[in-house]
């Protein structure tokens, strides 16, 4: 029987790094879940059994670990790219190493007016994320980052209309000039650093600037049709930001229901709704530039996506 090894990575997945920095009273937190995996020729560690190329997931689980410590997290992008550097070399049968990083944001707890130097409450809003690869060694080496923020929960109580859709004979919506838009928005965006001038991003800079125009971009569009909110919102990005090559999307349609109060006796314009919270509609696009360059294998592995 021809059978053969497909695809395969390895790693350990959702390692909870969680970094207090406290060189002064007033303490830092950096809060992670870290995904590693690497990819290559790991062959025998399948077929025969033999691991002598296998780096452990729990040596990558300490890595990430430790770097927490010895290097410091600034930007989570500038953390995974040390990492996915780090495993490659640390491991001669890797071709490709991938980082996933997300960030769970903390904000000072309020006291008297005044930020707390050590009690913190989980901040809304959206949990960044990045997914670096890295490939290759010496002057072979690629880099792809893909960063992006997911459950970033937005509402619209108006401004959004849905009709002149295509009809048959199951189709029961009723057309509307006037509904809620609600969706728990997953938006990445992948990286392209030749775009800029020096081939330097500032991570932290662009992630706040990208979030603040996703959000301002969803409020003042005025919505046709959840699509085309997404398409202005990424065509924002690409627009102002060189250093993006495209941007994809994933927004659940939470459904608002207008209630029928008819039988009470009492009208209800626009005023009581039923958040449905399944079925969902489920819109997916992507927005990219004419002359993106290639994305290599910057997606590898990210699902959720068309
Ligand atoms: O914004 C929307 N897009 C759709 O494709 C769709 N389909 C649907 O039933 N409602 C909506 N809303």
């Amino acid at each position: 029987m021809a059978i053969h090894l497909g695809a395969n990575q390895y790693g350990k997945a959702e390692n909870r790094v969680v970094r207090i920095y406290r060189d002064t009273p007033r303490h830092q937190i950096r809060d992670l879940n870290v995904s590693t995996a690497l990819r290559g020729d790991f062959e025998d560690a399948h077929t025969t059994g033999d691991q002598s190329d296998v780096l452990p997931t729990d040596t990558q689980k300490n890595t990430a670990f430790a770097f927490a410590k010895e290097k410091g997290i600034g930007a989570i992008e500038d953390y995974a790219l040390t990492l996915g550097a780090h495993f490659l070399d640390a491991s001669p049968a890797a071709q490709g190493a991938r980082i996933e990083v997300e960030e769970y944001a903390w904000d000072r707890i309020q006291v008297d007016g005044q930020g707390h130097d050590h009690s913190f409450v989980r901040t809304g809003g959206g949990v960044r994320n990045t997914v670096v690869n890295v490939e290759g060694r010496g002057a072979e080496r690629k880099t792809y980052v893909v960063s992006g923020i997911s459950d970033l929960v937005v509402l619209k109580s108006t401004g959004s209309e849905f009709h002149g859709f295509l009809k048959d004979e199951y189709t029961t919506l009723p057309e509307t000039n006037d509904r809620i838009l609600a969706t728990s928005l997953v938006a990445r965006w992948r990286y392209d650093t030749r775009r800029t001038g020096d081939g330097s991003v500032d991570w932290d800079k662009s992630y706040d600037e990208i979030k603040g125009l996703l959000l301002s971009r969803f409020a003042t569009i005025h919505s046709l049709a959840l699509q085309q909110t997404l398409y202005g919102m990424g065509s924002a990005v690409l627009e102002q930001h060189p250093e993006v090559a495209e941007i994809k999307f994933s927004a659940p349609n939470k459904h608002h229901f207008l209630v029928d109060l008819s039988p009470f006796g009492t009208e209800n314009p626009g005023e009581v709704f039923i958040a449905a919270d399944r079925p969902y509609g489920l819109i997916e696009a992507t927005v990219t530039r004419d002359d993106a360059s290639d994305a290599g294998s910057a997606w590898h592995a990210v699902p959720g996506f068309c």
